[in-house]
């Protein structure tokens, strides 16, 4: 596999049904079944909605540090085994301080977790503290201000769940506030929303990147802003298909479309415990279903250096890496 970055996970999506049922057993919490096979069989979606219903009901069992360290190894472990030199993860902090567990816990689990990653694998990874639309802005500015005290804990913002009905308007104030923190911003826009959500992100909240922003291919005018300011968008092709945010068939994804288009797509996992794969499993799926050839796979690896928010640098020094890569397997 060639070395990527993973610039869209929600780490709480790769809570595995195995570590569900284990937490659950560690911290006396009750589930609708103890069998992974049972609860995974659950795993139905027809919408966003209907998987985040699931998705926050699963994260009832994580209590304690030690349950976010577990969780932050898991993944960091299994990603860096599978190519991932760079992981800028998401969380949900508000689920868990609305679940009753201390923001210091959380933030305490998964720091140690990446520490430990990087001495252990040499991957580098960082955290992005998503505010919750459902909640609102005016919680979405608190939760920011509460967590001033762990600002050397993450490098940036983000805006994720329910996206219809929760525009980027509703977020000035705390997308400004990280503004003048100095944290990058980003938010998931064009997922369910319309192309609308994708410009209000881009001139209201100024985001450096786009998570999804599938559906701003249907604005040409957007599509020519997106290419001439190479503003990153990071797709999720499992999950598209798993939330019906595509056409039915992976075949028909617009993927080839938006890099025809030039646009900066990079390829993501979102919650890989939830839609069929880790970022490895997305560009096995896309290679088979799109027929992408090692020049595009090879552009879709360095975009995904070129949109982290790694030092220029590192970034110049992983793309070669890519290129290496590809000419060995030429060979
Ligand atoms: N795909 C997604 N969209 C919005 N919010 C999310 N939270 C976790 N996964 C998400
Ligand atoms: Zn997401």
């Amino acid at each position: 596999m060639l070395p990527v970055a993973e610039l869209h996970m929600h780490i709480e999506g790769s809570l595995e049904a195995e570590l569900v049922v284990a937490l659950a057993r560690r911290n006396g919490v009750d589930l609708p079944t103890f069998d992974p096979v049972e609860l995974k069989a659950r795993y139905r979606f027809t919408d966003l909605q209907s998987f985040l219903d699931i998705y926050y009901a699963n994260l009832a069992v994580m209590k304690t540090e030690e349950d976010f360290y577990d969780l932050g190894t898991a993944y960091l472990t299994r990603a860096a085994a599978s190519g991932v030199r760079r992981a800028e993860m998401f969380f949900d902090l508000q689920t868990h301080t609305q679940n009753g567990v201390p923001q210091e816990a959380v933030f305490a689990g998964f720091t140690a977790a990446i520490a430990d990653a990087r001495t252990a694998t040499g991957i580098s990874a960082d955290l992005i503290l998503c505010f919750l639309r459902h909640l609102g802005g005016e919680a979405a500015t608190q939760t920011l201000r509460e967590a001033m005290p762990f600002r050397d804990r993450f490098i940036g913002v983000g805006l994720d769940s329910s996206e219809l009905g929760f525009p980027p308007s509703l977020f000035t104030e705390a997308f400004g506030i990280a503004g003048s923190e100095g944290l990058h911003r980003v938010a998931h826009a064009g997922e369910e929303g319309g192309p609308d959500y994708v410009w209000e992100a881009l001139d209201l909240l100024a985001v450096e990147r786009i998570d999804h922003g599938n559906r701003a291919m249907e604005d040409p005018e957007l599509v020519a802003r997106l290419r001439d300011e190479q503003v990153p968008l990071t797709v999720c092709p499992l999950s598209n298909i798993a939330l019906k945010t595509a056409p039915p068939e992976l075949a028909d994804h617009l993927l080839p479309a938006m890099l025809a288009e030039g646009l900066l797509v990079s390829i993501n996992s979102d919650d890989p415990a939830y839609f069929g794969g880790y970022v490895n499993d997305n560009f096995a799926a896309i290679t088979n279903e799109l027929a992408l050839g090692p020049e595009q796979l090879g552009t879709l690896a360095e975009n995904s250096f070129t949109s982290s928010f790694l030092p220029e640098a590192e970034k110049q020094a992983l793309r070669l890496e890519v290129r290496k890569a590809l000419e060995n397997d030429q060979r």
